[in-house]
């Protein structure tokens, strides 16, 4: 009875949904809003927070011009000891959308080229697989490639669905999965889906922390540990969390 109740609310909202809080459907299903959501009379649609950002459509204000950008809400910082980091410089919830992440999509096969490549220019390569492609941040990227990995995060990885996008593209936010203050340093758990990306020396200092950045419970870690500040090159390849149940307590979904 729930699950029916729940499509029926869906549609609605494709259309022109009257929620756009934590309560929206499409929130619950994590697709943003279509630009001609009118819900929310006084502040206007809440699930937009991509467009905000400059990606997909751009969101026009009521006058038809278009929207000022979202102001970021983080910068960049030195951590002592893991090099730069990203820091929240207001408070969020827990359930917020702190950030986008971004970088150039490719294809598995295009991956692996430019893994050639990044190896024979000794580059320290960052790669997000969103499901449908990998996001490449090696080169371009926002401030979002800047999160360090901790074994006890306060941001957990999303991927998303953008209106008037091609369904087969995954966009990916940071939402905050705990109550975050100004200056908290950000973090997500990479759970780096290779082997040979778990050999750097955690420094998150968390009461749960694995030892290793990343560590997925299966992964061989019998490898030489790398320090901090070494020479090697790093790759890092990270699956986004799949689990849309996974609870933000915020939510009602
Ligand atoms: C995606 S980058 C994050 C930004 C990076 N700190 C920088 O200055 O460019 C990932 C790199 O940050 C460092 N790093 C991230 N989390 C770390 C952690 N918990 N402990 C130690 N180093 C970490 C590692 O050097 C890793 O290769």
């Amino acid at each position: 009875m729930y699950a029916i109740k729940m499509v029926m609310k869906a549609d609605k909202c494709d259309q022109d949904c009257e929620y756009s809080d934590d309560s929206c459907p499409n929130v619950c299903e994590r697709k943003e809003c279509p630009e001609t959501c009118s819900s929310n009379k006084k502040y206007g649609c809440q699930n937009q927070k991509f467009r905000g950002y400059g990606i997909g459509k751009i969101k026009k204000s009521k006058d038809g011009k278009e929207a000022e950008p979202t102001k970021p809400i983080v910068e960049i910082r030195e951590t002592g000891g893991k090099g730069k980091g990203l820091y929240a410089t207001k408070c969020m919830e827990a359930g917020s959308f702190v950030i986008p992440f971004t970088g150039e999509y490719v294809s598995e096969a295009e991956k692996v080229k430019r893994f050639e490549l990044y190896e024979a220019k000794m580059v320290d390569t960052y790669v997000l697989d969103s499901g449908c492609h990998f996001i490449d941040a090696t080169v371009s990227g926002n401030q979002a490639q800047y999160i360090n990995h901790s074994c006890d995060p306060n941001l957990i990885a999303e991927k998303w669905k953008l209106h008037a996008m091609p369904k087969n593209v995954n966009f990916i936010a940071f939402i905050a999965i705990k109550n975050i203050n100004e200056g908290d340093e950000l973090t997500f758990n990479y759970r780096f889906s290779r082997d040979d990306s778990c050999n750097i020396e955690c420094k998150c200092g968390s009461w749960n922390c694995s030892g290793l950045v990343g560590k997925k419970e299966n992964v061989r870690t019998d490898r030489e540990v790398k320090k901090n500040g070494s020479k090697k090159r790093k790759i890092m390849e990270v699956d986004v969390e799949v689990d849309l149940k996974k609870t933000v307590k915020k939510r009602r979904c």
